[in-house]
C-alpha cells in the first residue's frame, strides 16, 4: 500500500540530512511501526508522506501509484493522518458535528453526506456530544473526534504521529483499542510512529527500529517480542523499555 525508496530529507541546502535513504514496504491492512527515541526523524518521513513537507529526495507510492511533490485532494480521500496532541488539531470554536464535517467541505461534497451520529458511535462517543465544543471534552474523547474527522473520508491508510503520548496512561490503551478495532473492520493500513516499543508492540505487526535519520532495524513483531533484534541500537530501545517498564 505504501512503498518509499531511498526518502532523504534535509532542511536547509548544505545541511546534512535528517533522514537518510529511508525505504519501506507497507502491505495493505496491515498497521507498521516506526520507532526510534525523540528527534531521529520519525514524524520527517510521515510529513514527507502526508504532503507536508514536499522537500524531499527519493520516492513515495501510495497503491502502486508515485506521488508528486504536492498532494491533491484525491490523496486526502485516500490517506489522512492523525496527531499527537488533539487540542492543536481540532479547531477550538467549532462544535464537533462543524469539525467531522469539515473533510466533506475541503473536498467540495455535500456535508450531509455523513452520518455524524454513527460516525461518533464507531469511536466509542456519545453522539450527544455532537454540539459540543473541543475543551469541553475530556483528552481521549477529543483524540476519539480527531479519528472520527480522519475517518470521514473512507480513507484506506491513516498515519498515526504518536497518536497517545499526550494522552494519560489510562487512556492511551483505550485509543490503541479503538485504533486496532478500527484497522480490522475497515481493513486499513497504518503508519504508526511512535517513540514507546511498548505501543508499537500493542499495535503493529511489523517494526522499523530508526536511530539518527536512518532505519538501523525492520523486524516483524513476533521477534521484538522475543527480543531477537540485531542491531544494538534496537537492543538499546528495548532494554530501555523494558527497564521502564519494570519501574512503571
Ligand atoms: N522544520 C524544520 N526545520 C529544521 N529542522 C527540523 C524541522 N523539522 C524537524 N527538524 C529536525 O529534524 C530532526 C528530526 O525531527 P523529527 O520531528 O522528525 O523527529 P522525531 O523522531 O519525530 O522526534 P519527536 O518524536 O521528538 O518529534 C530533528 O533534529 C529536528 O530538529
Amino acid at each position: 500500500m505504501i512503498e518509499i525508496d531511498n526518502l532523504t530529507i534535509r532542511f536547509g541546502s548544505g545541511q546534512r540530512p535528517v533522514v537518510r535513504n529511508v525505504s519501506l514496504r507497507i502491505k495493505r491492512g496491515t498497521a507498521f511501526g516506526l520507532v526510534g527515541e525523540s528527534g531521529c526523524g520519525k514524524s520527517t518521513v510521515l510529513r514527507a508522506i502526508s504532503g507536508l513537507n514536499p522537500n524531499y529526495e527519493g520516492g513515495i507510492k501510495l497503491d502502486g501509484d508515485t506521488l508528486g511533490r504536492q498532494r491533491d485532494r484525491q490523496f486526502f480521500r485516500r490517506v489522512q493522518m492523525v496527531f499527537q496532541d488533539p487540542y492543536g488539531s481540532l479547531h477550538p470554536r467549532k462544535t464537533i458535528r462543524s469539525q467531522l464535517k469539515e473533510p466533506l467541505r475541503n473536498q467540495g461534497l455535500a456535508t450531509n453526506s455523513v452520518d455524524v451520529d454513527a460516525l461518533l458511535l464507531a469511536v466509542g462517543l456519545d453522539p450527544s456530544l455532537t454540539y459540543r465544543f473541543p475543551h469541553q471534552l475530556s483528552g481521549g474523547q477529543r483524540q476519539r473526534v480527531a479519528i472520527a474527522r480522519a475517518l470521514v473520508l473512507n480513507p484506506a491508510v491513516l498515519l498515526l504521529d504518536e497518536p497517545t503520548s499526550a494522552l494519560d496512561v489510562s487512556v492511551q490503551a483505550e485509543i490503541l483499542n479503538l485504533l486496532e478495532d478500527l484497522r480490522k473492520e475497515r481493513g486499513l493500513t497504518y503508519l504508526l510512529v511512535s517513540h514507546d516499543l511498548a505501543v508499537v508492540s500493542h499495535m503493529c505487526g511489523r517494526v522499523a527500529i530508526m536511530e539518527a535519520g536512518e532505519i538501523v532495524e525492520e523486524v516483524d513483531i513476533e521477534r521484538l517480542r522475543k527480543g531477537a533484534v540485531e542491531h544494538s541500537y534496537s537492543r538499546h530501545l528495548l532494554n530501555a523499555s523494558r527497564n521502564y517498564g519494570r519501574t512503571h
